[in-house]
């Protein structure tokens, strides 16, 4: 008999819900605080949270894969072990990702926030909101997580437009070009944006594309901080002009006494697109279908860093 297909899961939860698996596979509990529980493991699949910090245990240990539990993985190949290919987690994250995205518009624009903090006082102040209904939004981002947003947004009789590194149509979708970006954000009113992490989308909303917005938009950031100049949208909130609901911010965690907590018009959610129910049993469908492939010799999905 060969030897077994050997996977490492971070949780003992994770382990239970993998099975049944198929035949010669074997999983093991490995958190990555520690050393490896054995030499050699085909498929590693490290925490959700500190995935850097748990890199660091590969060293020594024989791996076939990395399997993470996130889309995102901006600095992750240079801490990988040399010749160990990467795969995301795309197929995991949209779902939830996208129904933050939309959750976050609609709890700005009709005023949510301000419920909630009147609701603490028992407080009676209705206040006539604005709707995601006719709003011309623009989703900044047409990848698994652009796409869902968009999905989304359609039922809400939304004028969409989609906007990505270049022009094409998809799936019936006229999605523009990110040159077309300086031209259409004049006529925006929510931004929403979807896009990876990294050097080529940084502060890709700066202070000249924030100033392009008009009066009253709303700023959504479900991608990365990093993407919009921070100190640029704490002029334009602190001023009233624009509003943000941000799932994500720059820097991570925002320090209590960062200015972007106390601007008005900023609703913050704590970078939890993807932590939700909705993960899991998504989490566990890749992960059958990575060890399904492994254990019959196929070529691995979602690789992102090829090793
Ligand atoms: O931020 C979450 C992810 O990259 O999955």
């Amino acid at each position: 008999m060969t030897s077994p297909l050997v996977v490492s899961v971070p949780t003992e939860g994770l382990a239970r819900d993998l099975q049944p698996l198929p035949e010669n596979v074997e999983v093991v509990v490995w958190p990555m605080t520690g050393p490896a529980p054995c030499d050699r493991i085909d498929i590693v699949v490290p925490p959700y949270q500190n995935l850097n910090a748990a890199l660091g245990q590969l060293a020594g240990v024989e791996v076939g894969l990395v399997q993470s539990q996130s889309i995102g993985y901006e600095g992750i190949a240079a801490l990988l072990p040399a010749g160990v290919p990467l795969a995301n987690a795309a197929g995991v994250h949209e779902t939830s990702t996208a129904e933050l995205a939309v959750g976050l518009a609609i709890a700005s624009l009709r005023r949510l926030d301000q419920f909630a903090r009147d609701t603490a006082t028992a407080t009676w102040n209705p206040v006539f909101g604005t709707s995601l209904a006719d709003r011309r939004v623009l989703v900044l981002g047409w990848g698994g997580v652009g796409k869902a947003i968009g999905a989304r947004l359609i039922p809400f009789e939304v004028d969409l437009t989609a906007v990505a590194s270049r022009a094409r149509d998809e799936d019936g979708v006229a999605v523009h070009g990110v040159d077309e970006l300086a031209d259409l954000l004049p006529r925006t009113e929510v931004l929403i944006l979807a896009l990876p992490g990294g050097h080529s989308t940084r502060h890709i909303i700066d202070a000249a594309a924030l100033a392009l917005l008009p009066d009253g938009a709303l700023v959504v950031n479900v991608g990365r901080g990093p993407l919009i100049d921070t100190d640029a949208l704490v002029a334009e909130t602190a001023s009233r002009r624009l509003r943000a609901a941000l799932d994500v911010t720059d820097p991570e965690p925002l320090p209590a006494d960062h200015p972007l907590w106390r601007s008005p018009g900023v609703l913050i959610a704590p970078h939890v697109g993807g932590a939700s129910s909705a993960m899991r049993p998504r989490l566990v469908r890749v992960l059958r279908d990575q060890i399904t492939r492994a254990a019959r010799g196929a070529a691995p999905i979602n690789i992102v860093v090829a090793g």
